[in-house]
């Protein structure tokens, strides 16, 4: 799913204004009705105070519309104009006279003087700001808004949380909604899903207002949004002739003396993953470890006893994942560092391998292109330097990205892979999944996927959609606190197999009668 920036919203705007030759407010009805059908479905009428808190510019609009729909059918509410301008919006104006006609007159609020009470079971519509929102709320506004978030009534937002951007990072993060529910015009923002802001959302939804879809679809957009409709294009089946050679072959290289658990991690979920054959690359203090934790797998062994001290082999692997468990003593850096001059195969590097190319940023232009990085927070801080929000952040992966010709995939809640100019946000995982050794199952599930032929974009983009589902299907049954790496290497083939899953059909009348 695309996810439109501010300008390209407006910009669809005017062209289906243009082509359906209609007027902005009919625009403003549609998605005021959108909302209204919204609410009525689930409240049935029910007579819980609804507090409309609206202001002046198209997003207040939207809920002085809203305002008038729930009155025509009877709702119990009260309307508030957060009266932060003077400048009010052509459209805001013909709905608030639409709604002076039913006989319901806003209280205007010029000041937090006076701030209305809200009970703990009362409902607030929060349409104060939209995606029009550019620059920080006056304190006033700001204390309004506080008062919201203390009501501990359900807040349901129009569009976004009132006080977000929708392209940028937050100043003041006590300007901002603490939304419930947010009800996101054609295309949820960015902002929901970055580690700063998506806090603020607790749940979303998209409401079509029929934005031009022809302009829609044409548009490129900076990010988009990872689902299973995204990957499932992506999937390649096995082929019925196909043997384990067709599959690659995933070297898994890293450990060191009380690390080897890392690459057991990474190299089992190279094989769950799909990878042919694995061979795990690792110091002598790992052989009997690897053999005896994974039949499946083969194990070759560096010089040195207890760290990796002469990464060389004599086979030819499609692919090698490396990092993980490595240590980054002097023998290490030294030979990971031959090792970067003259390889040649496609790489996924992760931990100590990120950690050494953090301090040795000469080897970064050793790295083959394509190359997949994969950083938690720390990490990417080490490898790019610090930033001072997120979108400063995903400004200076991409120039990372570029300048190397690498892709990276920025780990979190929400891990983004960045490929150049563009960022794929994963809809997966849970924070159960925030355990030691979630990053080794993940290395391994790229690297099994790179030997199986995906491309490094879609190995990412997969690999990291798969990794979230199948800590998902786990926590299922684990709970939170108990997921481990393991776990989530366990239910790789449940991630794979809810792939084709339908979704559940409701159950009819007749069915439920005749069971
Ligand atoms: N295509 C759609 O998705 C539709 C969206 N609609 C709704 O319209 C808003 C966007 O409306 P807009 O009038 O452009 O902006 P806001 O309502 O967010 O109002 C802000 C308003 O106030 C000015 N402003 C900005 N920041 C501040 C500030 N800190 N203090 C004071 N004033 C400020 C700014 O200049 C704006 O004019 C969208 O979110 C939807 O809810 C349409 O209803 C239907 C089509
Ligand atoms: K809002």
């Amino acid at each position: 799913m695309k996810l439109y920036s501010a300008k390209q919203i407006y910009k669809a705007d005017q062209i289906s204004i243009k082509k359906e030759e209609i007027e902005s407010n009919e625009l403003m009805e549609r998605a005021a009705l959108q909302l209204f059908n919204w609410m009525h479905l689930r409240m049935q009428g029910a007579q819980v105070k609804i507090h409309l808190f609206c202001g002046i510019g198209n997003n207040g609009g939207d809920g002085i519309a809203l305002a008038r729909h729930l009155v025509d059918h009877g709702y119990n509410i009260e309307v508030y104009v957060v009266n932060y301008s003077e400048k009010r919006s052509k459209d805001f104006l013909i709905n608030l006279d639409r709604l002076k006609d039913r006989k319901v007159w806003p209280s205007f609020m010029n000041s937090d003087d006076q701030l209305p009470e809200i009970g703990r079971d009362d409902i607030i519509v929060d349409g104060i700001f939209g995606i029009g929102l550019n620059r920080t709320p006056d304190a006033w506004v700001a204390k309004v808004i506080q008062h919201l978030n203390n009501s501990q009534a359900f807040i349901l937002s129009i569009d976004i949380p009132s006080g977000l951007f929708t392209d940028q990072g937050p100043d003041d993060f006590d300007t901002i909604i603490q939304s419930n529910y947010v009800l996101s015009f054609q295309t949820p923002k960015l902002v929901f899903f970055l580690p700063e802001t998506g806090g603020f959302i607790e749940q979303w939804e998209v409401l079509d207002i029929g934005l031009d879809p022809e302009y829609l679809m044409q548009t490129e957009t900076e990010y988009e949004l990872i689902g299973k409709n995204e990957v499932l294009t992506l999937y390649k089946p096995r082929e019925k002739y196909g043997h384990k050679g067709t599959y690659g072959h995933s070297l898994i290289a890293g450990g060191s003396y009380g690390k080897m658990g890392s690459v057991c991690l990474s190299s089992k979920a190279a094989l769950y993953a799909g990878s042919g054959l694995v061979t795990s690359f690792v110091p002598k203090i790992g052989y009997s470890i690897l053999q005896t934790a994974l039949p499946e797998i083969m194990v070759m062994t560096d010089a040195g006893d207890n760290e990796l001290t002469d990464i060389k082999f004599d086979i030819e692997p499609s692919v090698v994942g490396i990092g993980m468990g490595m240590g980054t003593s002097d023998a290490t850096v030294k030979t990971f560092s031959e090792f970067l001059k003259h390889n040649k195969l496609p790489l996924v590097i992760d931990a100590d391998g990120l950690n050494i190319l953090s301090k040795n940023k000469e080897l970064l232009k050793y790295l083959p292109d394509n190359t997949i990085l994969t950083p938690h927070p720390k990490e990417l801080e080490r490898l790019i330097g610090s930033w001072k929000d997120d979108f400063e952040k995903l400004k200076m992966v991409k120039a990372f990205s570029k300048k190397y010709n690498c892709l990276v995939v920025v780990k979190g809640a929400h891990t983004i892979v960045v490929n150049k100019e563009k960022g794929y946000l994963n809809t997966t995982g849970n924070p159960g999944m925030a355990t030691a050794g979630t990053g080794d199952v993940l290395t391994g599930i790229l690297t099994g996927l790179l030997a199986q032929g995906y491309s490094a974009l879609d190995a990412a983009i997969f690999g990291v959609y798969l990794h979230g589902r199948s800590g998902d299907i786990a926590v299922e049954s684990t709970g939170f606190q108990s997921l481990t790496a393991s776990h989530v290497i366990e239910n790789l083939a449940n991630a794979y197999l809810d792939l084709f899953k339908m979704p559940e059909q409701p159950v009819t009348e007749e069915e439920n009668q005749s069971n």
